[in-house]
């Protein structure tokens, strides 16, 4: 029985990749007693009969899945935020990072917008941008209008399932044209002028890259951080998860706990105070999230 991965669904079909070759395939298998439905990105095994016709027999159980767009196993998030229109915060990013983490997915950082920044704002960029590479991150900074390096981001697709993800209006469906320009997603700039809606039916579709799969679609630009539970907060933040190990109390929060050395590495710089804020602010709305019934 074949093994492949479904690149887009549409109209009934799942179209599944397998060596090289697309095979549209239907639905028939143990998965819908389950009532598991095919999402693009999954894995599957499959066959065909005589007729050229593919069915669907099972799907592999799930590394991850998103709603906003509906793809399964995602690998990496390229997580974009503008140097200016909109202006960078720090806590917007904050709060992509966590939610990807939360999902396992590797993130990486694009800062886009360069050629609209004054002297002053890409000196403040280039800090945030050791500060985020200090704590592990890939960031990439440039820009997509004039073409300055978006090619650093290719090498870091290859072999992985990728969506883009980000603020409204950062360049996130820019940037997916730079890297592969028959893709021709709607801008912002187009769509306005035009007056319709964006994104409107648009299926969602894995779009094979010489280096690796890249979601046609910008994924979660506006996000809750509903599905995170307080305790598992502070392990989405890698400096706080470093320094965490000497706190006092096994469970510290790094909130209102005695000898937290969490907080004692940002007293003395060793953790940037915006960060550990973002984190303070993510733990008070997660706290104050009504309980859903
Ligand atoms: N100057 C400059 N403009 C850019 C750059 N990248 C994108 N833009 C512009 O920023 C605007 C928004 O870009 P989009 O690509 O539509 O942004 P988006 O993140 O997909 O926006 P949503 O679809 O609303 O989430 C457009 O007018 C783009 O032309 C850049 O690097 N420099
Ligand atoms: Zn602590």
């Amino acid at each position: 029985m074949p093994n492949g991965q479904i690149m887009k669904a549409l109209s009934g079909f799942y179209y599944v990749r397998s060596e090289g070759n697309l095979y549209p395939c239907k639905g028939r298998g143990n998965f819908r007693k389950k009532k598991v439905t095919p999402l693009v990105g999954d894995y599957v095994t499959f066959e065909t009969d005589v007729n050229d016709e593919g069915y669907i027999l099972g799907v592999q159980e799930r590394r991850n899945e998103l709603i906003r767009p509906p793809i399964a196993n995602v690998d990496q998030a390229i997580v974009v935020a503008s140097v200016v229109e909109p202006e960078f915060k720090t806590f917007l990013l904050d709060r992509f990072l966590v939610l990807v983490e939360s999902k396992s997915i590797q993130p990486i950082i694009v800062f886009t917008k360069t050629d609209l920044a004054s002297e002053q704002q890409m000196d403040q960029m280039e800090q945030y941008k050791r500060d985020y590479e200090a704590l592990g991150y890939v960031v990439i900074m440039g820009s997509v209008k004039v073409e300055q390096n978006m090619e650093m981001i290719i090498p870091h697709l290859r072999g992985k399932t990728s969506v883009v993800a980000g603020q409204s209006g950062v360049g996130k469906s820019s940037l997916l044209n730079a890297l592969h320009p028959s893709l021709a997603i709607e801008t912002n700039d187009i769509s306005k002028s035009l007056g319709r809606g964006k994104h409107t039916t648009r299926h969602v579709e894995l779009i094979e890259l010489e280096e690796g799969l890249v979601a046609d679609t910008p994924g979660f630009s506006s996000l809750e951080l509903h599905d995170i539970e307080l305790e598992t907060l502070r392990d989405y933040f890698p400096e706080l998860k470093h320094y965490g190990e000497q706190c006092k109390f096994r469970g510290c929060m790094h909130h209102k706990e005695p000898k937290c050395a969490v907080k004692e590495a940002v007293a003395s710089g060793l953790i940037s105070a915006y960060r550990y804020n973002n984190y303070m602010q993510f733990y008070e709305d997660i706290q104050n999230r009504k309980p859903r019934y």
